[in-house]
Formats: structure tokens, sequence, C-alpha cells
């Protein structure tokens, strides 16, 4: 059998190419990889290795296959002391399928790894040491996902060869996905058809391309542009399958309440729901306030948060279709006596938004992100505009991934003690 031989950018310091090494895992990085340390020779003292589907605590030998400029990359060959919270995954794709990372690890221990990692945030970009809530856990640990969105290559051949989701660590490879067990049992029950009308019309796909599947009312929509609904609550919300909405149905009430509770719990009269969807958080809060302002880039969000409104039989919150980054030029609440809830996608929010905030100087914002490194990065804004931070709750909307959303609760001035 012939070697595998490295790729001619491969730079062998410190290990060669698929030297294999006994390493133990002391913690997760937050793409959910398994972090080791090892001394290599002088020159590469405390040398971090990163290997997926590893645990903390877990001695393993280690196939090393990329040297970086401060840290290497392995593949797992052997695990040669499992950690006692190592389970076994529910999925036979686990490992190979980039959905989940978190699988072989118990329920209870991603969620104290999800705490620390935001912990682990707040220390090394925001440069403090905050005491973090534990990780709310997701009532529901499988089938939690009511939106799946399987990828698939444009045909060859005339046939359509894998349809699901990419491989870690690639950009290109797929791993055909029949079932997946963190998806709605409605979208497993659709996906045998959906997957074979795809292969059945090869013909019509030109280009790579993905099929949504939303659940709505115990079915599968998989038109981006047909209306679909989704309680919350006793709230009803329509939107566009394609739409943007939360996809963890099961712990919304929790989440919600929280930012509720946590938006009026300093007694400002008004609210502003920036990037406001269609209309999650201004609505479920609108009980608490005189008045809401949701702003929205979407003008099709904006339009159903402004029927969802209605019928839901609220007559106190306002929706405007303009861009966060202008989104107090039509806000006449007082700074003073208004909270606001922020709820950016990815990428987190930018200078020009972030000037207009604190130039209206809301007494309480609650800061909603499903990304912490984009939210650890905004809040020493906050910080250096003289925000306080009062508590930081991650909520768990994605078990067996290496996802959270993370809640900042920040106030202007000295922080107020919650009530009930
Ligand atoms: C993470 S989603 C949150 C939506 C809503 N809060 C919810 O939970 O259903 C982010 C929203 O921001 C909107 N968005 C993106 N960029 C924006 C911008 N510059 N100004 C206003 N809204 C924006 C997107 O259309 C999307 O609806």
């Amino acid at each position: 059998m012939s070697q595998p031989r490295p790729s001619k950018k491969f730079k062998p310091v410190p290990f060669e190419y698929h030297q294999e090494i006994e390493l133990t895992i002391h913690a997760l990085s937050n793409l959910g990889q398994g972090i080791g340390r090892i001394d290599v020779d002088a020159e590469h003292q405390g040398w971090v290795v990163f290997v997926p589907s590893t645990l903390p605590g877990e001695k393993v030998l280690v196939r090393i296959y990329r040297n970086d400029k401060n840290c290497s990359q392995g593949d797992l060959v052997k695990i040669l002391e499992p950690s006692p919270e190592r389970v076994d995954p529910k999925c036979p794709l686990f490992g190979t399928c980039g959905g989940c990372q978190y699988q072989n690890l118990s329920y209870d221990k991603q969620l104290e790894w999800k705490t620390q990692q935001v912990q682990e945030l707040l220390k090394h970009m925001v440069g403090i040491e905050f005491d973090v809530e534990p990780a709310h856990p997701s009532p529901q640990e499988w089938n939690y996902r009511s939106k799946l969105t399987p990828h698939f290559g444009r045909p060859r051949n005339g046939k359509i060869e894998e349809i699901g989701f990419l491989r870690p660590g690639t950009r290109q490879h797929l791993v055909d996905v029949e079932n997946c067990p963190i998806a709605m049992q409605e979208i497993n029950d659709a996906l045998p058809q959906i997957r074979a009308e795809i292969r059945a019309n090869a013909a019509k796909y030109k280009k790579n391309a993905q099929v949504l599947l939303r659940v709505t009312e115990g079915r599968v929509e998989t038109n981006t542009r047909t209306p679909i609904s989704e309680s919350v609550g006793d709230l009803k919300f329509h939107f566009l399958a394609g739409d943007f909405f939360q996809n963890n149905p099961f712990i919304l009430p929790a989440f919600t309440d929280y930012v509720a509770r946590q938006a009026s719990a300093g007694g400002a009269k008004f609210l502003v729901d920036a990037y406001s969807g269609s209309g999650l958080f201004a609505l479920c809060l609108a009980k608490n306030f005189e008045q809401v302002a949701g702003v929205e880039v979407s003008e099709t969000a904006v339009d159903f948060a402004t029927k969802n409104a209605k019928l839901n039989g609220i007559t106190n919150a306002k929706f405007l279709a303009s861009s966060a980054e202008a989104i107090f030029a039509d806000i006449t609440f007082p700074g003073d006596e208004t909270a606001v809830v922020i709820d950016p996608p990815r990428k987190g929010c930018n200078q020009e938004f972030l000037d207009q905030l604190f130039a209206f100087g809301p007494s309480k914002v609650v800061y909603v992100s499903c990304n912490p490194a984009t939210q650890m990065r905004d809040l020493n804004h906050f910080l250096e505009a003289g925000y306080k931070l009062e508590e930081v709750q991650p909520f768990d909307l994605f078990p067996q991934t290496r996802h959270l959303e993370c809640i900042s609760v920040l106030s202007k001035g000295e922080a107020e003690p919650l009530q009930g």
C-alpha cells in the first residue's frame, strides 16, 4: 500500500505528516473540537493540538495532518482513556457530518461547557471575570429543530449524489443524510419523499442547491415564499417559510419570558426591538410596555410583524422597515425611559448602529446573540459607553451542537435588583 503524502503546503514543524502522538484533552474549542497541549521540544512547549470528536479528560492517540503557526490539527486514531462523560452518539453519521459536535457528550456536560465557553470569552475578549448563569437547557434534547436545509451538488452524469451536510472542516464535501436525530419528527418523516423528488428532477438543477424543510402545524413546507405559522406561548406568528424564525420552538417560551423579565425589570415604559424579524420579542414583550417599536430590514418580515400584532390583538406595537443603522431616526421615545432588545445576525452590530444607540441612551439593553464572539466584541463598546453588565445568560437552542444563544443584560448607570 502506498504511504499517504502531504500536500506541498505541509509545514513539517513541529510534527511530521501523519505523525502519531499521545495527547490529553483538557478543553473544548468554540468549534467543538478537543484541545490538548503537549511539550514537543524546547522550542515548542505547551504546543496546542486540536482534535475533533474528543472530550476533556480523555487520553487519545492522534494523527497530525496540519501544522499551523501556533497550533496543529490532528485526527483521532484511538481513545486510550475515555471520559466518564462520553456517551454513544445517536446518529451513525456523527463525526462524519458537520452538523453536530457534541453527540458524544452527556447533555449536562454540554451545558456546562457552553457556560464555560461564554465565561472564557468574557475573560479573553472583554477582559472581565464575570459569573455567567448556567446555560438554560432545551426542554427537548433531540428532534427539536423545526428547520433543516440539506444541500446537494449539481447533477453528475445526470444524477444527484449526496443530499445532506458538509463534512467537518470542508467546504465542498457533502455527507448523505437520510435522517437527522436533531430535526423534528415531521422533517424525518418527509425527508425520504423530498430526497426522491430532488433525484427524480435532477435535470432541473444546473447549480449546487439546497432544499428547505420547515415544520408548520404538524406538516413540512418546502416553498420559501409560502406563509406559515408558529405559536409561542399564547401568541401566534405568521412569516414566510424562508424568512428568519428561531428554530427550536420548545425553548421559545422560556427564552422570550427571560427577555421580557429583563427588559422590563428597570421600569422602562417604552421598548425598541432592533432586528425584530416577524415581531417575536416586540410582541411577546408588548404587554409589559406602554409602546413598542420594532425595526427590521426585511420588508416582508415587517409586513408579517404588523399583521402578527393585529392577529394577536396587540395595539401598542408598530414596525418600521429600515436598517437598524438608521433605527433611532424615527423613534420618539425618551431614551432614559426606553429598553432596547437587540438581536442582530451572526456578524453582530456595526459601529454606526452602536454610535446611534449610545446617543439615544436607553436605560436598559437586552442583547440576544447567536454568536457570542461578536457579542463579546460589541460588549467592549457598551462598557466604554458607561453601560454596566448585569447578567449573562446562555440559552441552549441547539443541543448536540457547538452553537448557543447568549443573552447579555446591560443597564445604564447602577444596576437595579430584579423583581420576582
Ligand atoms: C437573528 S434574526 C432575529 C429576528 C427576531 N428577533 C427573531 O428572533 O425572530 C436577525 C434579523 O435581523 C434582520 N437584519 C439583518 N440586518 C439588518 C439591519 N442592518 N437592520 C435591520 N435588520 C436587519 C434580519 O432580516 C433578521 O430578521
